[in-house]
């Protein structure tokens, strides 16, 4: 046994205890903010084994103006996903967060949240309790306790205007974002300390909370192998987990008194349940893998929203962000405003005024022509022909209600980020579907992550459609006193050419574990437990069964909040708002 450690980050694996009531793989977003959640009651014990390092304190986690520094660093998983022929045999990578924090420490820190449409599907894919206003109190509760008026928190707000022609001239119609209208133009909340405007994540908010608590011990640098089954009784039991700081490292294992939660993100929690023997099981033979449970869902449902640049240059842009780089006096002033008096254009990250729009308003001529195609389409048209039937079941449902959605006008498809003077047009509702799939058995060789983009020719026609919207708004008087002129792609160069040579990820990758009835490829119940498995919850994206028209980190802390209700032994529930 090991002996008795009362720390709380632990630098040296041997100095865990040798087993835990709660085992959480994976210290990023969710997997912070469950196990600060269940280390409130001290006779829990609670072990969090995250791969990544402890960041050292970089400006790039704290500076809201250098939001996303630290992706393709050591900080960064470097996924990279398959060659793509939809888009042109293109590989497109993924950043993905790999330090105590996870992306909650590299992502752009827009917190937002959808519409109320946007997880009214998720009840309607026959999830009771997991509607809007079934997780609005999760929303609210959020990292932090205290609401404030908007509703997104105390710790949370918004900054510094750095785009004064579109935040002032765009319409405001109306959109209440944080109570289940988030379509609309809006500015855009952001995961910021007021008090320090500095970045607030699963780092700064539920690990500060807890750690100095002796019933929570943090192991960095360890990554989670292999969980440790025991398959003797009518459902399996997670015994514990192997764990290894690098590929050449001896294995080590901690034993699970009570459950094991996964929490390592949409990419490597499908992978570890592969690595484990719970998945696909024609997927799993191919591999020489035992089969401990068929689960064909496990890695299917892989999606992401999925964005373009519409770049212009302005010749009438008095202040932009670009000051901040080809002017060194106003970057230096803006420098100084920033440390002396957290104030200034470094107070943002540059991309807070944003658009989410219905179908019908950004593609008024071509809407019923794109529900039309969406009908008639064979409902697996999107799926790889390996897609099992449970998982085509899935789709079909999916699709059923994505018509119904896309036709609202309180529901939003497509969103615009304003980056001045240029447009960032993501399709957020995207209906093309891919996978995760482990190709050795080896847990340090990467998954094929196949993000299928543009499988379904509905994404593409909705791109297209978004596109061409992005354009008018330059000539609207609004927009007009820029006197932009498009850089890219350009009039002579096809948007359907443009998309496919330059669609990339917009980091919210989702699906591969969702939380959908078994028979429609679900891997998850309403409870987060993995089907056929007493004692494994997941608590991380990877449940979203359809992305939420938003970005997701504020989705996946409050899944998170609800979910440690559940986990919660013995302990009282007080109400949350
Ligand atoms: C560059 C970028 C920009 C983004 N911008 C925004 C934004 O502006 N607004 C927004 O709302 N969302 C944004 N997101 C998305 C958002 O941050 C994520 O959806 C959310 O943080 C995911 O939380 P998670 O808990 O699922 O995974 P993560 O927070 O990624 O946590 C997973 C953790 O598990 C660890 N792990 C993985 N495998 C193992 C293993 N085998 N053993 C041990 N540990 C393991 C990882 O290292 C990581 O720390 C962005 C994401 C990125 C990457």
């Amino acid at each position: 046994a090991h002996p008795r450690f009362l720390g709380t980050h632990i630098h040296n694996a041997r100095a865990i205890n040798s087993s835990y009531d709660y085992i959480i793989v994976g210290g990023g977003t969710s997997g912070l903010t469950v196990a600060n959640r269940l280390t409130e009651d001290p006779k829990v014990n609670v072990l969090v084994l995250e791969a990544g390092l402890m960041d050292q304190g970089e400006t790039y986690f704290s500076e809201p103006s250098l939001a996303g520094g630290a992706v393709g660093t050591k900080y960064d998983w470097n996924v990279t996903g398959v060659a793509n022929p939809q888009l042109n045999n293109r590989s497109v990578t993924l950043p993905l967060g790999k330090v105590v924090g996870g992306s909650s420490m590299l992502n752009r820190m827009v917190f937002d949240r959808g519409s109320k449409a946007d997880y009214d599907m998720w009840r309607d894919l026959g999830n009771p309790g997991w509607g809007f206003d079934d997780l609005l109190p999760y929303f609210i509760k959020d990292l932090f306790t205290q609401a404030s008026h908007d509703g997104f928190g105390l710790l949370l707000r918004t900054s510094v205007m750095r785009s004064p022609v579109w935040a002032s001239r765009s319409r405001m119609m109306g959109a209440n974002i944080s109570s289940g209208s988030a379509y609309g133009f809006f500015w855009g909340p952001t995961s910021l300390d007021p008090s320090k405007e500095t970045r607030s994540s699963a780092r700064s908010g539920p690990y500060e909370v807890a750690k100095n608590r002796t019933n929570f011990h943090l192991l960095s640098s360890q990554q989670v192998t292999k969980l440790i089954l025991d398959s003797s009784g009518p459902e399996i039991k997670i015994e514990g987990v192997e764990f290894k700081s690098s590929s050449s490292a001896p294995v080590q294992t901690v034993t699970a008194n009570k459950e094991v939660i996964l929490a390592a993100g949409s990419i490597h929690t499908a992978a570890l349940l592969q690595l484990s023997g719970i998945g696909d099981a024609a997927v799993l033979s191919k591999l020489d893998q035992t089969v401990a449970l068929d689960l064909p869902g496990v890695g299917n449902n892989f999606h992401d929203h999925q964005y373009v640049v519409l770049a212009y240059t302005a010749a009438n842009l008095s202040l932009s962000t670009a000051n901040l780089t080809t002017n060194a006096t106003f970057a230096a002033e803006a420098q100084a405003e920033y440390e002396n008096d957290a104030t200034g254009p470094l107070t943002t990250t540059g991309t807070s005024a944003m658009a989410f729009l219905p179908l019908s308003s950004y593609a008024k001529n071509s809407s019923s022509a794109i529900l039309s195609a969406i009908s008639a389409a064979p409902a697996n048209v999107s799926l790889s022909t390996a897609a099992p039937p449970s998982v085509v079941q899935g789709h079909m449902a999916q699709r059923s209600l994505y018509s119904k959605f896309l036709a609202a006008q309180d529901a939003a498809s497509m969103e615009y980020i304003w980056s001045d003077p240029s447009l960032l047009i993501a399709l957020v509702k995207p209906l093309s579907r891919g996978s995760v799939t482990i190709t050795t058995l080896d847990p340090f060789v990467q998954p094929a992550v196949d993000w299928r983009a543009l499988s379904d020719p509905a994404d593409l026609q909705m791109l297209n459609a978004g596109i061409e919207f992005g354009r008018a708004l330059y000539g609207t008087s609004a927009l007009k006193v820029l006197e932009a002129t498009e850089a890219m792609p350009g009039l002579a160069t096809s948007a359907e050419s443009y998309v496919r040579d330059t669609l990339a990820t917009i980091y919210h990758p989702a699906g591969t574990c969702s939380m959908l009835p078994k028979d429609l490829g679900g891997v998850v119940d309403v409870d987060l437990k993995v089907y056929g498995v007493s004692n494994l919850r997941i608590v991380d994206a990877s449940i979203m069964p359809v992305l939420p028209a938003t970005h997701t980190s504020s989705t996946v802390y409050a899944v998170a909040e609800k979910v440690s209700f559940y986990s919660k032994p013995l302990t009282f529930f007080f109400g949350v708002l």
